[in-house]
């Protein structure tokens, strides 16, 4: 075992697919992106902390460090938090994760501490640090007396200080805590040697799996409720189509009680788990583009008013359902016909990008026979206008859904804002993530590498949101990430990590 272990996990964006994917019957696409959260676990070398003792620090924050001593007594290991702790407040997510993953590594050892036991030996030093865009950025552009902008955003260092205890920060929605928690129970996990990095490596390996089922029990645990979970998936397996696991699985170990009393080992390796992964990407010379919106909305309240209003009234929302289903399924397929296309018809690809990255979307249709195209580039630009046609048909299902739960899905403001960036040059299509509300806006737009600047489709989106008025709108760094999600990292390999967890 080296002697430091470092997991990374992305952050996601659920495209397309928000309340229907908390519905086995239906998927969702899911993206993940390049911004990530990092677990650092080194020995604690005595120094930092005594044998037996894990320190967990989150260096962006102020006063965030929590002690725990763990102890093992009649076959069963206990972690509690010290009276030394630096944090005025316990983190339940930390927690959990070190509680339920130490009692899987004992269960998986066969209730032998001696393997923890040794890893314990000198204490363990753990740093969670996320990269900048989990967290919004606005303050510090201010304070640097820089423009909400992409360029501007490149000017602040790595892994920033927040300047604020945990509980203050503004979160942009991407997940922390999913891709906390995969990062944090992933480590663990190989720190402990219930996992092996090889096979963690592996896409569809039963070790990853585990390491899925054990962070998304983590999570549930967490949260206190059992979500759709297409966030721990996102953060373990990248982008995707997600379609959820039966919570039964879950059941018996949500609550209190009984995770500490159950054995987890059977439940969290259980060939029960059905969710599903299927692979997604975002088609070549094209980008993901994000931005972080004034204000919050209140999720959990949105998702409990749609689904009182999807139970109230069955047959109006069986039929939306089924709508929404339809255009998001097409929208997937017509993206990733656009990957094979790029595939098999490299050239033609792109002299269809660069046609449509001049043009409005809502010209595209008349440039479909552009005797300047060849035949297959006429094909694709017919293809991606069928995404931009399935992508507004979604916002305006979504808009009706909110209609009916008395909800702002897409506020009017948002859709002012959507509505303007998709009359832009070479955007393709966009709406409001997740569960909606006034957190964030998506957009896909084509990408060329040696455009000018000024011809830019992500130039012009940028020079929309700089005039906005009823909204702030600060964009987020990420672009997708094709990585398959959680990976195993080296120390230097990441720039400004070493610095990030060498802060107090
Ligand atoms: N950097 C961090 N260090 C330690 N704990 C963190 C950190 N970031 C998040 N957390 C944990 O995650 C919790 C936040 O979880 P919550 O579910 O509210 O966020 P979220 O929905 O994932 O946010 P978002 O999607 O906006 O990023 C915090 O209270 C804390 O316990
Ligand atoms: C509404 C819902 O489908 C998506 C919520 O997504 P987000 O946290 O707003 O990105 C809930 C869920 O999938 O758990």
């Amino acid at each position: 075992m080296s002697a430091t272990t470092i997991v990374s996990s992305p952050g996601k964006v659920l495209a397309a697919g928000g309340y229907l994917v908390l519905d086995r019957a239906y998927s969702g696409v899911v993206i993940s992106t390049s911004s990530r959260f990092y677990a650092v676990i080194e020995s604690g070398d005595g120094a930092s902390c005594g044998a037996n003792e894990i320190v967990v620090r989150s260096p962006q924050f102020n006063l965030a460090e929590w002690r725990y001593e763990v102890t093992f007594v009649d076959g069963r290991v206990r972690v509690e938090q010290l009276e030394t702790s630096k944090a005025p407040k316990t983190n339940k997510f930390v927690h959990l994760a070190l509680q339920h993953t130490l009692t899987l590594a004992l269960e998986i050892h066969g209730g032998d501490p001696a393997v923890l036991e040794k890893d314990l030996s000198h204490g363990l030093d753990i740093a969670v640090v996320g990269d900048n865009d989990f967290y919004s950025q606005r303050a510090k552009l201010e304070s640097l007396g820089l423009p909400n902008t992409l360029a501007s955003l490149s000017q602040i260092p790595p892994f920033s200080h927040n300047d604020v205890q945990l509980s203050e920060v503004h979160k942009t929605g991407m997940g922390s805590s999913a891709a906390l928690i995969t990062s944090l129970v992933s480590a663990l996990l190989l720190r402990f040697s219930v996992i092996s990095p090889s096979d963690f490596a592996e896409t569809g390996s039963a070790d990853r799996r585990l390491a899925h089922n054990a962070a998304q029990f983590v999570h549930c645990l967490a949260q206190g409720k059992v979500g759709s979970g297409f966030d721990v998936a996102a953060a373990v397996f990248g982008s995707q189509l997600y379609t959820r696991f039966d919570p039964a699985v879950l059941q018996p170990l949500m609550n209190d009680d009984a995770s500490e009393s159950r054995a987890l080992a059977p439940i969290l390796s259980s060939p029960a788990w059905n969710y599903r992964v299927e692979p997604f990407c975002l088609p070549p010379l094209t980008r993901l583009v994000l931005a972080d919106v004034d204000a919050g909305s209140d999720t959990p309240s949105f998702i409990g008013q749609v689904l009182k209003w999807r139970k109230e009234n069955p047959e109006a929302a069986s039929t939306l359902w089924a709508s929404i289903n339809q255009s998001n399924q097409s929208l997937a397929k017509r993206l990733l016909y656009l990957s094979q296309a790029h595939a098999s018809h490299p050239a033609d690809y792109e002299s269809a990008v660069r046609r449509i990255s001049d043009l409005p979307p809502s010209e595209w249709q008349q440039h479909r026979k552009d005797p300047n195209l060849s035949l297959p580039a006429q094909v694709i630009l017919q293809v991606f206008y069928l995404v931009y046609e399935h992508a507004q048909a979604i916002r305006q299902h979504m808009r009706s859904m909110g209609k009916g739960a008395n909800v702002h899905i897409e506020p009017p403001e948002q859709t002012a804002l959507l509505d303007a960036c998709m009359s832009q040059a070479g955007v393709i299509c966009g709406g409001v993530p997740g569960a909606g509300g006034y957190d964030a806006i998506w957009l896909l737009v084509c990408e060329v590498p040696g455009t000018p600047e000024e011809q830019r489709p992500l130039h012009r989106v940028e020079r929309v949101w700089s005039t906005v008025k009823d909204l702030s709108v600060s964009p987020l760094a990420a672009v997708e990430s094709t990585a398959h999600g959680a990976r195993i990292e080296q120390l230097d390999a990441i720039r400004g990590l070493r610095e990030a967890i060498a802060r107090g």
